[in-house]
């Protein structure tokens, strides 16, 4: 487990971390105190992050069947982050084929989404991707910066900068979110051969992004996800998100059971942070989550494959007509 920073071991606070200390609550505790449960924190650690991100570059697709099957590495100056194959996959303990040969690739600063039927396999293709222990990949490929996921455990995709948010985010029980945010954007930041934040230094960072998301400072010191409101949950996984920076940002249903401000928050926040280089594929049934983020991309998954790929208008007649109507296309 990655050791908690602590108070004595502080750097001297910098001048930002002076200035807004002032009007900060009390800092919590950095003493980590262990769940009553079996799992260690960082063995969680990578469950509760993974993947992309991409620029908004406008929808270019038409509404038609996109063939990458011979996809090049740089596509103008962008660069592929994300490339799937033949992807299939069971449930590890059935051998139930869920995923049935996906394609996807995706380029920094692409936004892609991913629609479809109930039970059609989305989260789990997400879940795929960040090496959920519950399924068994079975054929295909998953590259990520020309690197192949299957040789790297959850937490080294974590790492490397992938970021999943849950459909359903887990409760941490003794973890206060303080104190898995620090622990995580640290051991990020080894990674990255960055010098860790002292507890204050990570308090004044942490603090700005809990304003972007209209979060209560209070939400540091409560146990990750402990308690928490639906819609709550969802605020934390994205405050996790800009806390911890992405690469690939894979969003599961962010917009579930969030009220019309939450949802509009939200957005801003993953709008806030989308650049260039960074790619986001979220995974939605709804036109109004796709209004607020504008895809790149969007592709409809149907049966564990990837069926269909194009632009807004896919959304759009989804909505309208439901998914007879991208069948009938
Ligand atoms: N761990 C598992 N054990 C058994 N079946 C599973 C497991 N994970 C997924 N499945 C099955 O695989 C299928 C695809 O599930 P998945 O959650 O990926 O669908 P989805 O497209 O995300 O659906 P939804 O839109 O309802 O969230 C479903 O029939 C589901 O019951």
């Amino acid at each position: 487990m990655a050791s908690a920073p602590s108070l004595s071991t502080a750097q001297p606070p910098t001048a930002v971390s002076l200035r807004n200390r002032c009007t900060l609550p009390p800092l919590p505790s950095h003493r980590i105190r262990p769940s009553s449960s079996s799992s260690s924190l960082s063995s969680r650690l990578p469950t509760l992050r993974s993947v992309p991100i991409v620029s908004r570059c406008a929808v270019r697709a038409a509404l038609s069947t996109v063939d990458r099957s011979a996809t090049p590495v740089e596509s103008g100056d962008k660069k592929l982050l994300l490339e799937v194959k033949d992807l299939t996959a069971v449930v590890a303990e059935t051998g139930q084929e869920i995923l049935k040969s996906v394609n996807l690739a995706i380029y920094e600063g692409e936004v892609h989404a991913v629609m479809g039927k109930n039970g059609s396999g989305k989260s789990t293709f997400a879940k795929v991707l960040v090496g959920h222990p519950d399924y068994e990949v079975t054929g295909g490929s998953m590259m990520y910066r020309g690197e192949n996921l299957l040789d790297m455990e959850p937490e080294e995709r974590s790492l490397a900068g992938l970021f999943m948010s849950f459909q359903s985010p887990v409760e941490i029980p003794g973890v206060s979110n303080a104190d898995f945010l620090n622990m995580a954007y640290n051991a990020r930041r080894r990674k990255l051969n960055q010098p860790e934040l002292s507890p204050i230094e990570f308090w004044a960072y942490v603090y700005p992004k809990l304003d972007l998301l209209n979060m209560k400072a209070d939400f540091l010191n409560r146990n990750v996800n402990e308690g928490f409101s639906g819609g709550e949950r969802k605020r934390n996984e994205i405050l996790q998100l800009a806390v911890l920076g992405a690469e690939l940002s894979i969003l599961d249903e962010i917009d579930s059971g969030l009220d019309v401000d939450a949802l509009r928050d939200v957005a801003k926040a993953v709008n806030g942070f989308l650049t260039p280089k960074n790619s986001v594929l979220m995974i939605t049934h709804y036109l109004r989550l796709l209004e607020f983020i504008e895809p790149s991309y969007i592709h409809v998954m149907e049966n564990g494959k990837i069926v269909k790929t194009g632009d807004i208008s896919i959304a759009k007649t989804l909505e309208k007509e439901g998914f007879k109507a991208i069948s009938e296309m």
